[in-house]
């Protein structure tokens, strides 16, 4: 559905060049959460305006639906961008035009007849659950009602894509959750293609199919949730997982499980679907003499399949330790040994 192959954008200030994005490649199907996270400056905002050409890249090349956009005439670029919807953090509402004119202008501008654009409008702010404010303004709004808005506006050309610019970052945690609900369904009422970018993992993991972690103007991971949070690879995707997983042992316990004997390891332990229910740690003390002692333990779903990770304190004679891990990489989804705080080798 959408290509962006090798982007790179360079902004010029002063007489200084920025590299905001340095050879971006990223591939979203049809039908997909596709969540970007990094911190501020990463370079996701950039990215995601390349998708609709907000931003041009400097080289590069997206394509979107089958469409060379850079190749594209103005009038046809017009008509891809009406197929791209957007939302973002600060809503852009206009506060002169009530919630329904909100919706309507984008119709009124496309000609749309009128009786035709009150039906949309209706169906739109039903579907928002904002049925009963159409004659509200902007300023009588909360801001989870505001983005509803939003959504509705940009939903009301039928796009096949929409694009989210940190389109929570501004509300309350329950007001985000709500929002991320409401993604969520017009994702899978529409098979409408999703390609948010955020700073929170909670987004990433409540709603997104596949993520892309951004540092630097490069893509430093990318997957499916699923995999990025069994088995993340790089240490700015270790801290974002941090933020859910708050599993990090106190150094002064590191320090003493190292002094407890040569062989005595912390393992992070990742179980995911069924094997997050097996007794392997029974089996594992049963079939090996080794002591195990539950550091941290925590269970999770993300999309429907089951997460759990556990930190493992395993110590024993050196032959039976590397047994016991290995019987643990034989029967779940993965163990990384933790040497350090934060760390892993
Ligand atoms: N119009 C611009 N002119 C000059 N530099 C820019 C422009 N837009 C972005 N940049 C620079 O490009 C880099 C990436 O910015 P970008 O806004 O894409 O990052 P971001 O990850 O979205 O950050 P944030 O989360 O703070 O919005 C930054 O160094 C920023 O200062």
């Amino acid at each position: 559905m959408i290509q962006l192959t090798d982007i790179h954008k360079s902004y010029t200030v002063g007489n200084k060049q920025v590299q905001a994005l340095k050879g971006v490649t990223l591939n979203v199907e049809k039908g997909q959460i596709f969540g970007v996270i990094g911190f501020s400056g990463a370079g996701k905002s950039t990215l995601l305006r390349t998708i609709n050409l907000l931003e041009k890249p400097t080289s590069g090349s997206v394509v979107v639906n089958g469409q060379d956009m850079l190749s594209l005439k103005e009038k046809d670029l017009r008509n891809a961008r009406k197929k791209i919807g957007i939302i973002f953090q600060h809503f852009n509402l206009l506060s002169s035009y009530n919630v329904y004119d909100n919706v309507a202008e984008i119709l009124r501008m496309n000609r749309v007849p009128k009786d035709v654009i009150k039906k949309k409008v209706e169906d739109l702010l039903r579907l928002v659950g904002l049925e009963d404010k159409a004659n509200s303004y902007p300023s009588q709004l909360s801001g989870g009602q505001k983005q509803r808005v939003g959504i509705a506006r940009a939903l009301a050309t039928d796009p096949e894509i929409l694009l989210c610019d940190e389109a929570t970052s501004a509300l309350d945690p329950q007001t985000t959750e709500s929002i991320l609900e409401l993604l969520l369904d017009i994702n899978r009422k529409f098979n409408l293609t999703i390609v948010l970018i955020t700073h929170e993992m909670q987004v990433i993991k409540k709603i997104c199919d596949n993520v892309a972690i951004m540092e630097n103007g490069v893509v430093i991971e990318q997957g499916s949730v699923l995999d990025i949070f069994s088995n993340p690879q790089q240490q700015t995707t270790k801290n974002f997982i941090k933020t859910i997983f708050d599993d990090n042992v106190p150094s002064e316990i590191v320090d003493n499980i190292k002094q407890s004997g040569p062989a005595a390891k912390i393992l992070r332990v990742a179980f995911r679907g069924d094997a997050a229910l097996d007794p392997v740690l029974g089996t594992l003390s049963a079939r090996f003499p080794v002591s195990t002692n539950l550091l941290y333990g925590s269970i999770t779903s993300i999309k429907g399949t089951a997460l759990g990770i556990l930190l493992l304190h395993i110590s024993g004679e050196e032959k039976d330790v590397e047994a016991g891990i290995q019987f643990l990489r034989d029967s779940v989804y993965n163990v990384d040994i933790v040497s350090r705080e934060g760390g892993s080798n």
